[in-house]
């Protein structure tokens, strides 16, 4: 799938050589057995022909003394059958040879390739997860776990497959051109006169295939990014009876793949009988040279004399040089496709946080549990969401943010997170900025249960235990207790131990909170953030976990937010935020008395609708319109243009 992260400047080049100096240097010595294991494996392959040719002139033609080359003259057998049971013997040797050679290179080059390619992974993922939400906000998920896939494959791909197979087709050029420039250097131009011919073929089929390839590549990751789209937004596509228009466009998009991958096929094909084409007419070029020459003596401008075994050694290891040749290509492609992956895990590794964190920075220490926002302002990208927010909480207390949708409450808690980092003012925990503090205390401070509450794929005890990690059973049972989760845990089919999450037990979005809310009661923070805590649960839960929320808060210092202004009226006090800034503050009481912005919703929620202002309902209207516009754009966009 193609990705859109930015490269930065320095990593432009070479840094799939940067990847392979840094992390191929802890598998050193897999990668010298590959290295050894393909060029004495390679070597030993070539001497079988060279015996052969040896054993005709010498044994059966009886045109040569019989002599080995680096085999002493008084080792070497006087005897013709004496003789041929030597080559017989160096011939099997050779093979014996080039097995374990073999076998050495098939290792060294997998266990140099996986190495590195488990090591670069983890270290990826490694890095990636302390980046801060800034960078989470402007990728797509689809396209991180391309990287971390695909990308990191790619690199393993060409370290296994590409590198053996580039130094496999050196050793035999060096290797072929030298016994065969030995031999007989006039033939040996003959025998390797297609070798700039295949050179430029194959530099051909490359520059054609090439950006074949790249559109392939595109249309399969437009197909992947709809493939995904659809089966996230299945339930839409139900409900709105969407089937067979979304059957069209992933017609479509598999059309565009298909086009693409048989533009790319049809190239491909060509390339392989053109190459055995070329070859075959060096093969006969070199048949008609070397059969003439012994024949009937040196042909043309050629001079000197060709021995008959000397010819059957030239055929059978030109023909041994062609197939490298033909993979020349295949390797040219894994390299480039490999350069494109590593820029791009190679920029993910550069990606810088945009939160500041010294690395001596120290640990949080709460005290009184005062929490002071001073000033505070943040946008997200250039917009401003929020500004000055100011106020201040204690140990006990409990601080209501409400207000419209998008009004910036779950913003403002963020920051206290330090998701992002505030743009102006400050946030303090007793008097110490959280930006002077180490980020992991103070997460560790802060309790934080969201209106979406996520559960991974384990066991509902691993999933309470989450950050925690080393809690006992009756701890965990205990936090489940005080959520009020206890009761539908036990009735799960396994209990504590019922896997839940993604493939796992479907629960209810009830469910699911009180569990998040049973982690942040074994997690005991000092700090409580409460983003909708009872959001997903009926009234009649609601008012249970109301119940063990209220013996959870007393010694902490509590944020909530809430639509449902029931659940925070007895707050010690209530904050109202209207497009970012704070318009309101005081207990429920005296809001109420107030008849703000706070009075009106609580109008609302309590049905007394004729008890609203004129104005009140005119800008509730005003902001839908505002929302439903967003939404129109959003949908057509998601359309890219398409008609329903
Ligand atoms: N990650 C983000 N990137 C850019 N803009 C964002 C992001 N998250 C929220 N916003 C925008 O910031 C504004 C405030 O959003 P926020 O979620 O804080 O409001 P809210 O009061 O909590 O709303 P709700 O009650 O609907 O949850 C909105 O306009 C929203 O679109």
């Amino acid at each position: 799938m193609p990705s859109n992260t930015a490269i930065p400047e320095e990593a432009e080049r070479h840094t799939m050589w940067r990847l392979f100096a840094e992390y191929g240097r802890g598998y050193w010595p897999q990668f010298v057995a590959g290295f050894v294991g393909t060029i004495l494996g390679r070597l030993s392959g070539l001497l079988p022909p060279v015996i052969l040719g040896i054993a005709i002139d010498s044994i059966f033609l009886n045109e040569q003394a019989f002599h080995i080359r680096f085999i002493p003259a008084a080792w070497t057998p006087t005897t013709p059958s004496g003789q041929l049971w030597l080559s017989i013997g160096i011939v099997l040797a050779s093979f014996l040879v080039g097995a374990a050679f073999s076998w050495l290179e098939g290792w060294g080059w997998n266990a140099f390739a996986q190495g590195v390619q488990h090591r670069l992974r983890v270290d990826t993922y490694d890095r990636m997860q302390l980046l801060d939400m800034n960078f989470f906000d402007g990728k797509q998920t689809g396209e991180l776990m391309s990287i971390l896939n695909n990308d990191v494959n790619q690199l393993e791909t060409f370290l296994n497959d590409g590198l053996s197979s580039a130094l496999r087709i050196a050793v035999l050029i060096v290797g072929i051109g030298g016994i065969l420039f030995t031999l007989n250097p006039a033939l040996a131009l003959v025998a390797l006169l297609p070798v700039p011919f295949l050179t430029a073929f194959t530099y051909l089929f490359v520059r054609t295939i090439q950006p074949k390839y790249a559109a392939m590549r595109a249309s399969v990751g437009a197909l992947n990014s709809r493939l995904e789209n659809n089966l996230g937004g299945i339930r839409v596509i139900k409900s709105e009876t969407a089937e067979s228009y979304e059957s069209g466009r992933i017609e479509e998009a598999s059309g565009d793949y298909y086009d693409a991958n048989w533009d790319a096929i049809t190239t491909r094909i060509t390339f392989f009988p053109g190459l055995s084409l070329l070859t075959g007419i060096g093969y006969a070029v070199t048949f008609a040279v070397g059969g003439f020459w012994l024949l009937s003596g040196a042909p043309g401008p050629l001079t000197g004399a060709l021995e008959p075994g000397v010819f059957v050694t030239f055929v059978i290891l030109s023909q041994q040089f062609i197939w490298p040749m033909a993979q020349f290509g295949q390797i040219i492609n894994i390299y480039q496709r490999a350069e494109a992956s590593s820029d791009r895990v190679y920029s993910l590794m550069n990606e810088r946080g945009t939160l500041d964190e010294s690395a001596d920075a120290p640990d949080l220490v709460v005290t009184d549990g005062t929490v002071e926002y001073d000033d505070v302002g943040f946008g997200y990208d250039e917009e401003q969401v929020v500004s000055n927010i100011d106020f201040r909480a204690g140990r006990g207390d409990t601080l209501a943010l409400v207000g419209p949708t998008g009004a910036g409450k779950s913003t403002v808690l963020k920051l206290l997170l330090r998701m992002y980092d505030v743009d102006e003012g400050a946030i303090r925990i007793d008097g110490t900025d959280i930006r002077d503090v180490n980020l992991r205390s103070l997460r560790r401070a802060v309790g934080h249960v969201s209106q979406e509450p996520f559960l991974f794929y384990g066991t509902v005890k691993e999933n309470i235990a989450y950050g925690t990690f080393d809690a006992a059973d009756d701890e965990i049972e205990a936090a489940a207790k005080a959520a009020e989760a206890h009761e539908f845990i036990v009735n799960l089919p396994d209990g504590y131990d019922t896997k839940v999450g993604e493939r796992g037990v479907k629960l209810s979005g009830g469910q699911r909170q009180r569990l998040s809310i049973a982690r942040t009661v074994l997690k005991d923070p000092d700090i409580l953030v409460l983003d909708e805590a009872t959001s997903h649960v009926d009234t009649e839960t609601e008012a249970l976990i109301q119940r063990s929320l209220a013996s959870l808060v007393d010694e902490k210092t509590t944020f909530a937010i809430a639509h449902r202004l029931s659940t925070i009226k007895d707050a010690d006090e209530i904050v109202v935020l209207d497009e970012g800034e704070i318009v309101e503050r005081g207990t429920h009481d005296e809001l109420l008395a107030f008849e703000g912005l706070y009075a009106n919703l609580w109008h609302v929620q309590a049905g007394e609708i004729e008890a609203l202002p004129r104005e009140f309902i005119e800008r509730a209207i005003r902001r839908q319109a505002e929302i439903e516009d967003g939404d129109v754009e959003g949908t057509e966009a998601q359309a890219d243009g398409g008609e329903r």
